[in-house]
Order: C-alpha cells, then structure tokens, then sequence
C-alpha cells in the first residue's frame, strides 16, 4: 500500500471514530438530561447503541475511502444513509439476540428512528457534515503536499510500433526505433537529473503515439484530468494512465465525449490555463475543463490553434511566465500577457525543469543560446525521431505540480 492510500485510509478512520463517538456520546447525554442527569442511564444506553456505533463507524470509513467527504452534499448522502441503516439494522440485532421475531420488529424499528434512535441518527448526519469533511481534508492536504514534494513526472517508454504514429502538419519520415528509444532514455534521465522522480506508465505496443504521454492527462496540483483524444487511436491510451495516476494518490476527474481534449493543448501559467481549440481540443472539452477548474480558483482561456498540432507546438512559458512561441504558427500572440518570439520552431517548447532550468530540444539551437541569455540554465537533449511525429520536449512526460 502506498503511502497515499495509507493517508486516505487513516484520515477515512479517524473521520469515522469522531463521527462514531459524537454520536453515541451526544445520544447518551440527551438520555441523561431526559432523565433528571441520572447516571444510570449511561451503561444502559451505551449499550443500546452500541452495535449502531460500531457499525456507524464501518458504513462512515467507507464512505471516506470513496471520497464522499470531499463534497458537502456527498458528506449529507453519506451521513443520512450511515446512520438510519447502522441505527436500523444495530438496534434490530440487538432485538434479534433478544429473540423478537424478524417479521414483528420492523414497524417498531422503524419507529425508533422517530424515537430512541432519533438523537443518534441527528447526531451522527451534523458530525458527517460538519466534522467528518474537515477531519478528512486535514490529512487530505498532507497527502497532496506531499504528492507534489515528490515531484513525480510520468513518462512512458516508446511503442515498438512507434514509426506508425499519426502525422497531420509535416511530411512523414523513417523512425528509427532504437535510436527513439535511446532518446527516450537520455531525455528521462535528465528528468531525473532535473529532480524529477520518474513514474513509468506500462509501454503498450499497440498504441504508436503512447510515448507523447503529456496528451492524455493534465495536472493541476493533486489533482489528475484524464483527457478524452481528439484522435481515435489514441483512446487506448487513457485506461493506464489513469491507473499511473490513482496509484499515486491523486484525485482522479475526466473529460467526457462529445468533449475532447488533448493534454498538449493545455499550457498552465500561474493560475491561467490556455486551452487551444483546434483539430484535437473542441469547445465541449473546454467547456468541461472550465467547469472543473473555476471552483479551484484557475480561469481558462481559449485560444486558437490553427497551424499546428497542439497549443504546446506554438507556444510554452518560460519558468517567470513569459510565454515564447515561433511567429508563423502562433494565431494569436496578443492574448498572452508576455509574449517572446524564438527563431526555430522548436525553440517554442521548454519543459521547465525548475525555477532556473529548462529542457529544450538540441534541434533549437539559437533558442538555447537566446534562453541561456536571459539568465537560465538550459538543458538540450536530441529528440529528433519524436519531432519526426510532431512531438516535442513537453510531449514526452506530464510533471505531477
Ligand atoms: C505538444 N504536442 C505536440 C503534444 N503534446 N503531442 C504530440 C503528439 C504527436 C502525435 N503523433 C499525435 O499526432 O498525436
């Protein structure tokens, strides 16, 4: 077990126990003020709910494990059903152990929810709604702090069937495979080098363009956007990914069809997420994108992309949010805040490795000197036979931040 699923677990026990014992404690002192504080009545009615309690903290740790806690609505579902059934079916086995026949306690059973188990089902739906959520985000928050400390990337190792990847603006060339999969190599190890700790998504043969791994998820913090391929052959690709990115922990959303979105169509910069609506990315897409992004504070802007494959074939951003991109395929350089042209086409794609260093192609080396020049470290690594697909440096990983 990682040590995410273990932080899910302990923060879904602990909401559990405080739901648990602030319902069985709270029905009991109401029992003891109704009953002119006699301090019998605590033995008495601790054991009248106690199945109720015990199962109440099964049914509520369950509902944490499945993340109803994240929501205050699903935290209300979870409370309600939690508590009547654990209520129903604790004081029913209490009744059965008495020797009541099943068929004639239902209607008193039912009647308790009005009655003795009253306090106690309130109780337990306030605390899952009040308590139960804040209790669980607490540990929540350390697990994505964590996450993120990490500082994961995805990656995942060329298809054998690589040369078979889709060409849409360029002319198709021969890949050499091995040279493909040494470049793969040289590139996540300065992945590595740059501090990043590589996760390796399974290689699938039968997906040719799997290795451009950045068009199938998007990262917003803790949080995993699997995308919905604007190419048919790519939809294969989303199924593993999506397990990469459940094993580490992380909060798991989608983009559904008729939406599509390809992650290279997504370019973060500080709170603002360009999205390129072109042949791959369409306006439902975006429009979910939105929908899940605005609670979280980000504000997406549509641009156009016209004369390339991807958003992040035109333009990327430089670490302090200067967004560099090659004029010709650019739409529209004014709907960036910064905008610095680079003279190669490739000079338009960096992979920010850290406040102070990026990856960049070896094929831009006039880009290079130009980025070196504005006071970074660059690090230029040969992808020559992923360009030959129209990949680039972002393509080939998804960095977890
Ligand atoms: C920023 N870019 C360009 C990407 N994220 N992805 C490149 C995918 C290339 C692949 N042959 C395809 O056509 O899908």
């Amino acid at each position: 077990m990682t040590s995410f699923r273990l932080r899910t677990l302990t923060a879904s026990v602990v909401a559990a126990a405080a739901v648990a014992l602030i319902a069985i404690v709270v029905a009991d002192l109401a029992y003891f003020v109704a009953n002119q504080q006699n301090p019998q009545v605590f033995p008495v009615y601790s054991e009248y709910f106690l199945n109720a309690t015990l199962l109440l903290f099964v049914f509520t740790a369950v509902f944490g494990l499945v993340g109803a806690f994240r929501r205050w609505y699903t935290a209300l579902i979870a409370g309600v059903v939690s508590a009547v059934v654990a209520a129903l079916v604790g004081t029913g086995l209490s009744a059965l152990v008495a020797g009541i026949a099943f068929g004639d306690m239902i209607a008193p059973l039912l009647a308790t929810l009005m009655g003795n188990n009253l306090i106690f089902v309130l109780a337990a739906v306030l605390a899952s709604v009040l308590l139960a959520p804040r209790i669980h985000s607490r540990i929540a928050i350390t697990e994505q702090q964590e996450v993120l400390r990490k500082k994961y990337v995805l990656v995942r190792r060329p298809a054998a069937t690589l040369d078979e990847g889709i060409v849409t603006h360029i002319e198709r060339e021969n890949i050499d495979v091995d040279l493909a999969e040494e470049q793969w190599e040289t590139y996540v190890a300065a992945l590595t080098g740059g501090g990043w700790e590589p996760i390796e998504v399974p290689v699938a043969d039968d997906l040719p363009d799997s290795v451009f791994v950045e068009d199938s998820v998007v990262m917003f913090g803790a949080l995993a956007v699997l995308a919905s391929p604007g190419a048919e052959s790519r939809e294969g690709e989303i199924a593993s990914v999506e397990e990469s990115v459940r094993a580490l922990g992380l909060e798991v959303t989608r983009i559904e069809k008729p939406g599509t979105l390809d992650g290279g169509d997504v370019l973060k910069v500080g709170m603002t997420v360009f999205v390129g609506k072109g042949g791959r990315t369409n306006a439902e897409g975006i429009r979910q994108l939105r929908k899940i992004l605005a609670p979280r504070g980000y504000s997406v802007v549509a641009v156009p992309v016209t004369k390339a494959l991807h958003l992040k074939s035109t333009v990327t951003a430089l670490p302090d949010g200067t967004v560099i991109g090659y004029r010709p395929l650019v739409d529209d350089p004014f709907v960036y805040d910064r905008f610095l042209e680079m003279p190669e086409p490739s000079g338009a794609h960096v992979v920010v490795l850290s406040d102070d260093t990026v990856l960049v192609s070896a094929s831009a080396p006039e880009s290079v000197r130009l980025i070196e020049g504005l006071g970074y470290r660059v690090i230029a690594v040969d992808i020559s036979e992923f360009e030959k697909l129209e990949g680039c440096v972002t393509c080939l990983s998804v960095r977890v931040r």
